[in-house]
């Protein structure tokens, strides 16, 4: 059997004098796609920020392949994709360079594929116009893009399906699972209703469980 890709072990998070969750434990196996639900301002955000190592008002433990994150800090960069619930697009930039830029400090990646990859999103045809002319649906896209070009196992990815149409939805839902069975892991929260085959659960809020 695999080791998991990422574990947390007993996280608990409080905001404002809130708690979010406690005693939060599961595994992220490699060939998954988990989803992270519950109500409005129960932490799926934060939990997703605070996997991605973008917030560190946590205490507990994450381990990267089997051994403390922290340890092994900048492979677990270089092999987690984050992509924030904010597109992150800059709008005086066009697609093109948009992407160029979520492409920098990765790896280089010609303009052919970084077209077919934006054509792939339903972009054909706008690459060079300015995103702030964009809707924002396309908008979004134009970040989703990146998911075209991904080689990281890992996906940590807040509300992606946000402003995108049906066709959409299921070109993310396929890309998800193409991610799984080609070894990697996806996490992702969502209010959109993803019911994906063998898709594990983690659940925050009031009735907080995990099926992981
Ligand atoms: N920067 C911040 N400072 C203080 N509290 C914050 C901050 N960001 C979020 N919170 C609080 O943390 C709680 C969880 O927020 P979070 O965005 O993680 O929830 P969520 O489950 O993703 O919500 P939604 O479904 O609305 O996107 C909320 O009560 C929110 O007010």
């Amino acid at each position: 059997m695999s080791e998991p890709l990422l574990q947390a072990v007993n996280l608990e998070c409080e905001r404002d004098e809130r708690l979010l969750f406690q005693n939060l434990s599961f595994s992220v196996m490699p060939g998954t796609v988990t989803r992270i639900e519950g109500p409005n301002g129960t932490g799926k955000t934060t939990l997703l920020r605070i996997l991605a190592g973008l917030n560190d008002a946590w205490s507990g433990e994450l381990l990267w392949c089997g051994e403390p994150r922290a340890w092994h800090r900048e492979s677990f960069l270089r092999n987690m994709l984050y992509l924030g619930h904010r597109p992150g697009i800059k709008p005086l930039l066009t697609p093109m360079e948009n992407l160029r830029a979520l492409m920098a400090g990765r790896r280089t990646v010609s303009d052919d594929i970084l077209s077919q990859a934006l054509a792939g999103t339903g972009l054909a045809g706008f690459e060079n116009v300015p995103c702030r002319n964009l809707s924002a649906g396309q908008q979004r896209r134009v970040a989703l893009a990146r998911l075209l070009i991904a080689d990281e196992p890992l996906w940590l990815l807040d509300e992606v399906f946000t402003a995108i149409d049906a066709d959409g939805v299921k070109a993310i839902e396929e890309l998800l699972q193409q991610r799984a069975a080609e070894g990697g892991a996806v996490l992702v929260t969502t209010h959109h209703d993803l019911q994906l085959p063998g898709m594990k659960r983690i659940t925050l809020g009031g009735g907080q469980s995990y099926e992981c």
